[in-house]
């Protein structure tokens, strides 16, 4: 077992949900006509902990790390694809350089252990490899208990960083070759889930790529049946870029910080995080359904109902980046739409002893199981 105290997740004020529930109720348009977008302000007034919440300096961090078990086939892409992908996103040429421009995102790149060196300075590199990527999984630890532990506080101080300079939005974002794999092996431990039902195509594996990568994985698996705490669980099959996720989100949520959960990867992150400090779930927004196989099945584990399904199967952050709009949009009905009061429009009739009256705005549900139910 580990020692550290995690950060923690603050609880939500209860009396406060029922304030947001009336003061959305009260805006211009019928009881729950914005639909899920109500619950989604309901949640970010509950994360920011006021009634007129600020979502400022939205800021994607993206980790990359390489990963040993990349050795064994489990990809269709090979390793050093992981290094080349880190100076695409230092020259602005990948998806999510494209949707951060397009939605003002701060983009930040993170070595959290690639392979190889990286011979370059920018300002938007942070460079803090753990190690020269993971060791292969199939034949011992991806890593030991204190580089989990190290990477992990490498992802928190991040947010600190961007905590200082007045980010209450974060999103993280992941590259490295074959960590589905890793994801995929998170999922089935920490879920209780059999492997083949988390394993996917990554990044385009056919039928016999998909077979081959289960039967690793399997394999994997077996050699370390004891695995089973959180901290544990990661050292063995995860990866530094995915450990810098789970302290991104632990960070985050002990900061009241609205997190915008991508993909697959992303949400196998989540899953460590939320075992070491429960209640980060609560701070997490989840942006969409992505294709790899598991993902749903995860999203169900966590009660969630992604904003999006649009096939995405790309991580990066990328899905996250296209909902922060939606995000955006949701603290804005908040903050900027009148009142019937306001704007001098009749109630319905239920203000007046009607049949409807009672609990009103319909659709209370929220995008996480333990999240903002009032
Ligand atoms: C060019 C390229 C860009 C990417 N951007 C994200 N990924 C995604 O694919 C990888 C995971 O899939 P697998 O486990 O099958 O390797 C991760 O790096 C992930 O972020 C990419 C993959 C490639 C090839
Ligand atoms: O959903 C993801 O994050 C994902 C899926 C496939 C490949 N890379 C990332």
């Amino acid at each position: 077992m580990s020692t550290v105290a995690w950060p923690a997740a603050p609880a939500f004020d209860d009396a406060l949900a029922t304030r947001l529930q009336q003061a959305i109720d009260f805006k211009t348009k019928p009881p729950g006509s914005l639909g899920r977008l109500e619950a989604l302000a309901r949640q970010i007034g509950l994360i920011r902990n006021t009634l007129t919440p600020d979502l400022v300096r939205p800021a994607m961090l993206v980790f990359a790390a390489d990963h040993g078990i990349a050795d064994t086939g489990v990809s269709r892409f090979p390793a050093e694809v992981t290094m080349q992908m880190v100076y695409n996103f230092l020259r602005g040429g990948a998806a999510i350089n494209v949707f951060a421009r397009q939605h003002g995102i701060q983009l930040e790149v993170i070595n959290s252990g690639v392979r190889g060196v990286l011979d370059c300075v920018d300002e938007r590199l942070v460079n803090i490899p753990v190690a020269a990527g993971t060791r292969n999984f199939l034949e011992a630890p991806a890593m030991t208990l204190a580089q989990a532990e190290q990477a992990i506080a490498g992802g928190m101080a991040r947010v600190r960083h961007h905590a200082a300079l007045g980010t209450t939005v974060i999103g993280c974002g992941e590259m490295g070759i074959a960590n589905t794999s890793s994801a995929a092996c998170l999922m089935s431990r920490l879920c209780d889930v059999p492997i083949d039902a988390c394993t996917g195509r990554g990044t385009g594996l056919d039928d016999a790529g998909v077979q081959h990568k289960q039967a690793i994985l399997a394999r994997a698996l077996a050699r370390a049946p004891r695995a089973r705490e959180p901290l544990a669980v990661l050292a063995e099959f995860g990866g530094f870029e995915i450990a810098m996720m789970v302290g991104a989100y632990l960070e985050a949520a002990a900061r009241r910080m609205v997190i915008l959960v991508d993909g697959f990867i992303a949400s196998a992150a989540l899953l460590v995080a939320e075992a070491l400090s429960p209640g980060v779930l609560r701070y997490c927004v989840f942006s969409h359904c992505s294709d790899e196989r598991g993902h749903r099945r995860m999203l169900a584990h966590f009660g969630a109902m992604p904003l999006l399904a649009l096939d995405l199967r790309l991580g990066e952050g990328s899905g996250a980046a296209l909902a922060w709009p939606l995000v955006q949009s949701a603290a804005c009905m908040l903050n900027e739409m009148a009142t019937f009061a306001d704007a001098g429009i009749s109630t319905d009739h239920s203000e007046q002893g009607g049949e409807q009256s009672g609990e009103q705005g319909g659709n209370h549900q929220n995008n996480a199981r333990s999240g903002a139910q009032p």
